[in-house]
């Protein structure tokens, strides 16, 4: 199995240092690095001719020793190097390469593997490096980023150079931060991680693995499956969309208390009238969502004061999360909360609970361990911060950019939690399923029809 700890470049550093003091050298770790992006990339060249860009560090040695292999195994290498390395290793893997070196100019239509910066790259490039990079920019032919790209800074995805789009990246020991930050990370292609044998820390963020999904109990009967109540307040459609989603999520019995009128409601959606302190403490309530179209007057405010008062595990979105302050959850036990706020909601959730960071990731850490609820952090890159750690995922469709998607991940993850009753398990859940029924959907679809593809995505992870 891959890796899928995420690690900043300390604790990359310090994984390579306890090898080295583990008898391992640091030309070994390179050699092993190098050879096994080596093999990725003879894969995909086939007999293609092939251009690797050294810079002066260690991924530039990584890059020698990828060029030597690749030369041994027939290619036609060309290696381009402004610089001479700088460190020892970089040196011996220069050394050990027996091919052509030039010191500029880019050679067309070749497979190109970026060895200019990898983690060390610390300020923007300039000069004749960032001539390279604009110049495989614009060159025409397959891209490889070797470990991460070389205009990125490793543990925000920063941009300090000219953008280049790769077709693959392949990240060395271990996943960096960068390769799940958007932008960046929608310019890396398909993205591998080459395992050089580093015992890396457990107790890091990770890549989110696929869940496994249970069908029901061969006993199981509605209540036991879960039961649902949705919040709905001013606004009809985005409760209703949520409803629709839960509905399909694998929870038995999804009640949507709301007091419109609803003629498009399926006949199968339960509707009773709206929320009350009463019919929110009723104890065989799995979950509660409370937040789209909810409104943010003081009806609003009664409704989410009810919901956090039943105690019940629930789910805060929307209209919700701009109506949270530290006052309204005092007694609450935050553990049973998830937040699934955009970047706007997060950044209002932090002016309310006195956070001050600025990254996706800070805000949404903090934000956790600050109030003890766990932090969906959404968007096209996505970060769950729970009391299980900080979880990572791959990027989902990005036809995901649509009216009521919002409302729809709502749904599922109350769904999910009113079947799994654990808050972080059914966020990490809920991202899965909202990824793959926007793949079923189709191109261009609406919310409706993401909402209607929510079952079907569950095939996936049984
Ligand atoms: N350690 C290990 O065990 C293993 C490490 N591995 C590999 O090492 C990589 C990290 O290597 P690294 O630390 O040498 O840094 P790297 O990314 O090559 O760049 C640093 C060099 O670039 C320079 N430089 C920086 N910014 C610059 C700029 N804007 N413009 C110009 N120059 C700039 C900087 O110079 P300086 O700042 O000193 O002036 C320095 O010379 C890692 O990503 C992986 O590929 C693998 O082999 C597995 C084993
Ligand atoms: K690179």
């Amino acid at each position: 199995m891959s890796p899928t700890a995420v690690l900043t470049v300390d604790q990359m550093r310090a994984a390579e240092q306890a090898a080295m003091s583990a008898g391992t050298s640091e030309w070994e770790l390179m050699q092993r690095a190098g050879e096994g992006a080596a093999q990725w990339i003879a894969r995909m060249a086939g007999g293609r001719d092939v251009c690797v860009l050294c810079g002066p560090g260690n991924n530039g040695g990584d890059g020698y020793v990828i060029a030597e292999s690749l030369r041994r195994r027939g290619n036609t290498v060309h290696v381009v190097a402004p610089k001479e390395p700088g460190t020892e290793t970089a040196r011996t893997a220069r050394a050990a390469y027996k091919g052509e070196v030039s010191t500029e100019g880019l050679p067309r239509n070749q497979v190109y593997v970026d060895c200019l910066f990898g983690y060390g790259l610390a300020r923007e490039v300039t000069g004749e490096f960032a001539q390279l990079l604009e110049n495989l920019r614009d060159a025409t032919g397959y891209k490889v980023a070797i470990d991460v790209p070389s205009s990125v800074a490793s543990d925000t995805g920063e941009r300090l150079g000219p953008p280049v789009e790769y077709d693959l990246t392949l990240a060395l020991g271990g996943w960096k931060r960068a390769h799940f930050t958007m932008p960046v990370m929608a310019t890396m292609g398909v993205k591998r991680v080459v395992d050089i044998g580093l015992d890396l820390p457990a107790d890091v963020p990770r890549l989110s693995d696929a869940p496994r999904i249970s069908a029901p109990a061969a006993d199981a009967h509605k209540y036991r499956r879960g039961l649902l109540a949705i919040v709905a307040g001013e606004m009809p459609g985005a409760p209703l969309l949520a409803a629709e989603s839960a509905m399909r999520s694998g929870a038995g019995y999804v009640k949507l208390l709301s007091d419109h009128s609803h003629p498009d409601a399926p006949a199968e959606l339960v509707i009773e009238s709206a929320a009350t302190r009463k019919t929110l403490s009723d104890e065989r309530l799995s979950a509660i969502l409370v937040g789209p179209g909810l409104g943010r007057k003081n009806k609003a405010r009664d409704a989410l004061g009810s919901a956090l008062e039943a105690g019940r595990p629930t789910i805060l979105d929307a209209d919700a999360l701009h109506l949270l302050d530290p006052a309204m959850t005092a007694g609450c036990n935050t553990a049973k909360i998830g937040l699934t706020p955009h970047e706007g909601e997060l950044a209002k959730l932090c002016e309310a609970f006195g956070i001050d960071a600025s990254s996706k990731f800070d805000r949404a850490e903090a934000l956790h361990a600050e109030t003890g609820m766990t932090v969906l952090a959404k968007g096209p890159d996505t970060i769950l911060a729970g009391p299980e750690g900080v979880l990572f995922f791959e990027r989902g469709s990005s036809w995901l950019s649509v009216a009521g998607t919002g409302d729809v991940f709502a749904g599922i993850a109350a769904a999910r939690l009113a079947v799994r009753g654990e808050v972080q398990q059914a966020l990490e859940e809920a991202v899965w399923i909202h990824h793959e029924a926007a793949r079923l959907a189709g191109p261009a679809f609406t919310a409706g029809t993401l909402a209607r593809s929510v079952n079907n995505a569950l095939w996936s992870f049984l």
